[in-house]
């Protein structure tokens, strides 16, 4: 912890940096540079409160330097030392971000007091960049709920992976599972925290718009564009995170321009014949295995080696059932707060709904659950009752039946409130494998997948079982 503030002079004239020095160093720890690059080089090793920069320096103009010292982070406060006939320079020096001026020679009283108001004028904007922080690390911790081991670690995987400005990381898991909060919590903990976060879900779109959007336009580059052009993601996101949801369904003329600009920071909107630089962070995110689909040739390996610096795995919520009800409660203080309702708590028995169901839309499905219930019930805990909309395991399970003895996609026999596409790939999956007496490479010759893709969605399905039950 420093004790006193640093002060660093960045000034040639000899016996006016000395005499400065020696008075100010009676109160604060005190630095001296000759030239303009010393100058740059101590204020980035000893990050100062305070700079007191002359504008007449030998090597570059004061002013020059003024935006260099003020991009370092934490940037310094600066006030700025003129001869008389600069003073017309001051104007722009203090739109370039300087706190004051002083004018040599300076009457030490003036100047005592302008360096305090400087010095309490850092401390004050180190003090909010502090809170900022701590809000930050606060609202992390309330709006990520989960604590069971898998969880934890991919909670911490996320944190370590945040401190790097760079490093691509994949997010892999079931949908819902908490992919894109994720993102935003790593963008919000990492460096970049201060620019912008700016998303794009890969699968809703044709291929032509994801590249218009990327790379943006120059006006006229086909027909249809807007006639003034359009600034793309990349450019929206310089200087932050661009987070791809689905990134599997980029189209491979997209997954290759990406890489260039990941590579060489570069990039030409469609039509332009100038190039724009960026600097992003891309987390990616995917609900199959990404790896496989560059197996199958499907997406490139370069780019997903770019891309995976860090994969975060995401439990599902079945597999880890002891975040249900911490998850639960939060969602209903949330939508108490939301709806001005006052459900205190939830039953043993709606409780015990609440664990057994498989949650196949994740902690997505439960929040939905918990919405619907505080918005339509005025009651102060959750009861049994309440969650009738929920199909119990028992009740899929009759729909299982009922379907095995009609045929997979038997209507009359779909529950009422309809499911998932990857609720019905999972059903599909269980009945195969039952059917083919439980023998995995009997159902992936059925279902035409190699064994290993039918391995990996057994697993992402919770469908696998200990090794001895099955042949
Ligand atoms: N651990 C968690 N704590 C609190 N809220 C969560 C948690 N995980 C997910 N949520 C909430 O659940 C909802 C779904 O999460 P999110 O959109 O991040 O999932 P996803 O994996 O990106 O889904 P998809 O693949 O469908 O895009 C969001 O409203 C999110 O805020």
């Amino acid at each position: 912890m420093r004790t006193a503030p640093t002060i660093l002079i960045i000034d040639d004239e000899t016996g006016f940096r000395g005499a400065i020095a020696r008075f100010l160093s009676r109160s604060y720890t005190v630095h001296e540079a000759k030239t303009a690059a010393e100058g740059l080089r101590l204020a980035q090793e000893l990050e100062p409160d305070l700079v007191l920069l002359d504008i007449g320096l030998p090597d570059c103009s004061g002013l020059d330097l003024l935006p260099e010292l003020k991009e370092a982070k934490p940037s310094p406060t600066v006030i700025m030392v003129t001869a008389y006939e600069q003073v017309r320079d001051v104007v722009q020096a203090m739109k370039k971000g300087a706190f004051d001026y002083l004018v040599k020679p300076v009457d030490l009283e003036e100047f005592e007091v302008t360096v305090k108001q400087a010095l309490e004028y850092a401390s004050l904007r180190h003090e909010v960049e502090r809170l900022r922080e701590e809000m930050q690390r606060l609202h992390q911790r309330r709006t990520l709920v989960g604590s069971s081991p898998a969880f934890l670690e991919a909670q911490q995987l996320a944190i370590r992976s945040a401190q790097s400005p760079d490093a691509g990381v994949l997010l892999q898991g079931e949908s819902g599972v908490g992919k894109e909060l994720f993102a935003r919590l790593i963008h919000a903990a990492s460096p970049r925290a201060s620019y912008p976060f700016v998303a794009l879900n890969c699968a809703v779109f044709t291929p032509e718009i994801i590249e218009s959007e990327l790379f943006g336009y120059e006006k006229g580059a086909f027909t249809g564009a807007r006639a003034e052009g359009k600034k793309g993601l990349l450019e929206a996101a310089d200087g932050g995170t661009l987070f791809l949801d689905e990134v599997i369904d980029l189209p491979p003329e997209v997954q290759a321009k990406l890489l260039r600009v990941l590579e060489e920071h570069e990039f030409y909107p469609l039509g332009a014949t100038r190039k724009k630089t960026v600097d992003i962070r891309v987390v990616a995110a995917c609900n199959r295995d990404l790896w496989q689909a560059c197996e199958e040739g499907l997406f490139r390996k370069d780019l997903f080696f770019r891309l995976a610096t860090v994969q975060i795995v995401l439990p599902a919520l079945r597999q880890r059932r002891e975040d249900i009800l911490p998850l639960a409660r939060f969602f209903l203080e949330q939508f108490n707060d939301k709806y001005r309702k006052k459900f205190r708590d939830i039953s043993e028995e709606a409780q015990h709904i609440l664990l057994s169901h498989e949650w196949p839309g994740n902690v997505r499905e439960l929040k939905n659950t918990i919405e619907r219930i505080v918005l339509l019930e005025d009651d102060d805990l959750i009861f049994k009752r309440h969650l009738h909309f929920l199909p119990s395991t028992a009740g899929r399970r009759a729909a299982m039946a009922a379907s095995n003895q009609a045929g997979f996609l038997a209507w009359e026999h779909m529950p009422e409130e309809g499911m998932s596409l990857e609720e019905l790939e999972r059903n599909i999956i269980q009945e195969v494998f039952e059917r083919c007496g439980r023998n995995k490479s009997k159902t992936a010759r059925f279902l035409r997948i190699p064994r290993h893709v039918l391995i990996y969605r057994m697993k992402k399905f919770g469908l696998e079982r200990p090794p001895d039950s099955e042949a």
